[in-house]
């Protein structure tokens, strides 16, 4: 069986509210879908956000390097060959990863369907239940408790606040919503790399003297600042997760060897897709660190192709997989069941999306 075409289509999906963070606000999913086929008629499905503040990939150039990059290097390519199309598609452009991701897991899809196995007990089958967290956008405090309770309301246990527009205010923010939801509740911290190192300590350091029972704090500096993170690693208690500093493997043995981070955050839109995800998570396991499974806002197509990583490997300890939640309408048939703060893998092969709009049976 080998791979005889790539469709590129598009999505278009309202959010139920405005998605706010320290460095964009979106109002809807807008996402690149691919198909691939096979000779023989069978069909994997990927997607790929264009999320330009955090990969600097754009609509534009995901089509461009499926289409005229990624294309001509993986058509004519046996399935059976995995390794050999991971390489292909690796090297046959440097990094565009979301591109990458989006045709990475409709291969693993397709492998999946032709083994007439659901992709995560292919991959590891280490779990089928999986708890999100769900986001809560930065916005004025009132509105930020508000959602917090609406989100509780809904059966949320884990939530992960926005903050990283307004320093020491963050403070406040989080103090407001712990007072609200109560001790029980969960809560994670993603500063998108809004505050400066010393500011990060500052920050942190109060809510633990207030007694704020913070889970985690997510990449409170900017991206490529390792020696930062390291720096607010080593002088806070509360746990730090590595997101924006680790697209990589190497990024991950850097991190880990410097002390930079307690976490790291896998993100198929950061890694290129599950090959290069799965190398994470072996990295991970021989330094005892453990993983969350996050997403950008992406839809229920990608979303559950990091759920099937997240429930095969039990280094994944942590999902912020949201994005289906935060979506008005899922336009999608099959796949994993998201029930509020859950979800379910079930029995479907591949990824188990059945049905992606754009692309005609
Ligand atoms: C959607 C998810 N909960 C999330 O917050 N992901 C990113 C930001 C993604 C984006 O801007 O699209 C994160 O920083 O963890
Ligand atoms: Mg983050």
């Amino acid at each position: 069986m080998f791979i005889k075409n790539i469709e590129i289509g598009e999505i278009f999906i309202p959010l139920a509210r405005p998605f706010k963070t320290a460095l964009r606000t979106v109002n809807n999913v807008e996402d690149i879908v691919i198909k691939i086929e096979t000779d023989t008629g069978l069909t994997g499905f990927g997607e790929a956000p264009p999320t330009a503040v955090i990969t600097g990939d754009t609509k534009g150039s995901i089509v461009t390097a499926v289409r005229d990059f990624i294309t001509p290097a993986i058509v004519g390519m046996e399935l059976d060959n995995l390794d050999g199309i991971f390489r292909k598609l690796n090297s046959c452009i440097v990094k565009n990863t979301s591109a990458k991701a989006a045709v990475d897991m409709a291969i693993y899809d397709l492998y999946a369907k032709q083994h007439n196995t659901p992709l995560y007990k292919l991959l590891g089958g280490n779990k089928n239940l999986i708890e999100t967290d769900i986001t809560i956008s930065v916005n004025p405090i009132p509105e930020m408790v508000a959602d917090s309770l609406d989100a509780v309301d809904h059966g949320f246990n884990i939530l992960k606040i926005k903050v990283g527009k307004e320093g020491l205010k963050d403070v406040e923010r989080i103090q407001a919503i712990r007072e609200a939801v109560g001790p029980e509740i969960k809560i994670r911290v993603d500063a998108n790399q809004g505050w400066n190192a010393k500011q990060s300590v500052q920050i942190i350091t109060a809510m633990e003297d207030k007694g704020l029972n913070i889970e985690l704090v997510e990449q409170p500096v900017t991206a490529h600042d390792f020696k930062g993170m390291q720096y607010v690693t080593s002088h806070v208690t509360t746990p730090i997760l590595a997101d924006e500093s680790v697209f990589s493997a190497e990024d991950a043995i850097n991190l880990i060897q410097n002390g930079g981070a307690d976490l790291i955050n896998i993100k198929l839109m950061k890694t290129g897709g599950i090959y290069n995800a799965l190398k994470i998570c072996d990295i991970a396991e021989i330094y005892g660190v453990e993983c969350m499974i996050g997403c950008m806002l992406e839809s229920k197509l990608s979303v559950s192709a990091a759920a099937h990583l997240a429930a095969a490997k039990g280094v994944i300890t942590k999902a912020d997989l949201d994005g289906p939640s935060l979506c008005k309408i899922d336009p999608f048939t099959g796949g994993p069941l998201y029930e509020e703060n859950l979800i379910r893998m079930n029995e479907t092969p591949g990824i188990g999306i059945e049905k992606v709009p754009g692309f005609n049976e």
